[in-house]
């Protein structure tokens, strides 16, 4: 039988009941990193799996180190997982980035040796929209300065620079899950709202597409980022950038760090230019909450740091925990690919009585010729097969009688063109 697809079985908030692997469950060894959710924990042991958590990210050697003998890792967006830290994985079969960001893994490194990296996709967007709309109140009333001046005992009750945020215009650059749930709630405010996005999307209520970044930043009062990690928004947001934003409006970035020049923005709010940010996400982020931090946006005014905790909700953390954690269980049980950001998608029942065989290879000419020159010459039945592919691997699964399965997962193996091959039973 096969479970309940990880979003549905977490939805249902049960167990999921799946075929036995091939390896004895006590023997898969899962290591979370970065303080995972308890809900993921109770999953993995329901299930019998090793299990080892660390509250912080390890430094590159720690993990090269203890990733050795793992068989799914968990990690959120701190742990960089570059290619070269996949070469000390060998009994590795899945990740799960227990967050909606998958910058941190080398996802191409990963496919090419047959890895599929799972994540949480929208377990934690209400909660980034919630704490940006937040933000959006906080900046305009100058509300972390004047926290942290009656802090020290300072009173200063003033209303010069202070606005209400009814009337005024948030531009969201990135219109996807979070962008578009900040448009929503931002019109709940009376706030109007425009977006712009490098594809084209559906606007929520009255949000209104515009044509260029240069036209979003020079007509907001308020300018929030919602975009991925990539080439084309690495200092998506500098000095000129900036200077082409109204006079006297906010920032706010709970993106990523590399998104914004934060020394450019530093600058143009001491110059006056741009009244105030809310930052999240930063270009260097400590590894662990002991570790201290610096950035040039310490101390000046109307500045509201965060320590990236935009998806920090138990409400999010908690369905993360349960999302990944089921998808990460099913794969290892069933092969079940659904929902892996790098992977060709294969989700099919598992069919009783037979054995199911799972091949990633190399998508090159011949390799189904093979496989199937060793079905004929082994003269096995084949209950069920199929091949999905991308433009570099291929994953074949097969569920077949049980008698001859061994002599062909072991003749698949041999294949050159096999990245990994595993049987299940
Ligand atoms: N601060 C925090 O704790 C959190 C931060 N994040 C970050 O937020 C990002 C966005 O999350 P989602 O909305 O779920 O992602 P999404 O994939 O649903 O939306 C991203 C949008 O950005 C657009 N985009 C990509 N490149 C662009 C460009 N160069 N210019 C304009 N638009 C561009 C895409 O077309 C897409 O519509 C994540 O990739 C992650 O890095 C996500 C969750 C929590
Ligand atoms: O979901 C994301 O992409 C985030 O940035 C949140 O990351 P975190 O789980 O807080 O490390």
């Amino acid at each position: 039988m096969v479970g309940p697809s990880g979003r549905q079985a977490a939805d249902a908030n049960c167990t999921v009941k799946l075929p036995a692997t091939s390896l004895p469950k006590d023997n898969v060894k899962v290591l979370l990193l970065e303080n995972i959710n308890q809900t993921a924990i109770e999953i993995f042991k329901a299930e019998g799996f090793q299990l080892e958590t660390a509250s912080g990210a390890l430094a590159p050697e720690e993990l090269e180190e203890r990733i050795k003998d793992v068989h799914v890792l968990g990690i959120r967006s701190k742990m960089q997982l570059p290619g070269s830290a996949l070469q000390h994985a060998s009994k590795l079969l899945a990740v799960g980035c227990f967050c909606i960001g998958t910058n941190q893994v080398d996802l191409e490194a990963a496919n090419a040796v047959g890895i599929p990296v799972f994540n949480a996709p929208f377990s934690n967007t209400r909660s980034v929209a919630e704490l940006v709309i937040c933000e959006v109140i906080a900046l305009a009333r100058q509300l972390g300065d004047r926290s942290s001046e009656l802090h020290r005992g300072t009173w200063k009750k003033v209303s010069k620079g202070c606005y209400e945020v009814r009337g005024k215009t948030l531009g969201i650059v990135g219109y996807g899950h979070i962008g578009s749930q900040v448009g929503v709630l931002a019109e709940m405010l009376g706030m109007k709202v425009k977006f712009f996005d490098i594809a084209s999307k559906m606007p929520m209520g009255n949000n209104a597409p515009v044509e260029s970044l240069k036209e979003l930043l020079s007509g907001s009062d308020f300018v929030t980022l919602h975009v991925p990690a990539s080439e084309a928004t690495t200092n998506m947001i500098s000095r000129w950038e900036l200077m082409h934003m109204r006079k006297g409006s906010y920032l706010i970035n709970a993106s990523r760090g590399q998104v914004v020049d934060l020394a450019s923005l530093a600058e143009s709010i001491k110059s006056g230019r741009i009244a105030g940010a809310a930052v999240d996400v930063y270009p260097t982020e400590p590894e662990k909450n002991s570790d201290g931090f610096q950035t040039e946006l310490q101390g000046v005014p109307n500045v509201i740091l965060t320590p990236h905790i935009g998806g920090s909700t138990e409400e999010a953390q908690a369905a993360i925990g349960r999302e990944v954690a089921y998808a990460l269980v099913k794969y290892v049980n069933t092969g079940s690919t659904a929902g892996a950001v790098n992977f060709p998608q294969m989700d099919f029942p598992t069919l009783p009585g037979s054995h199911r065989i799972l091949n990633v290879h190399q998508n090159v000419p011949g390799v189904l010729k093979n496989v199937n020159n060793i079905i004929a010459d082994l003269n096995v039945n084949i209950k069920a097969q199929v091949n999905v592919t991308d433009s570099n691997i291929g994953y074949l699964v097969m569920d077949l009688e049980k008698d001859l399965s061994h002599e062909v997962e072991a003749a698949l193996r041999d294949l050159p063109t096999s990245i990994k091959t595993r049987i299940l039973y």
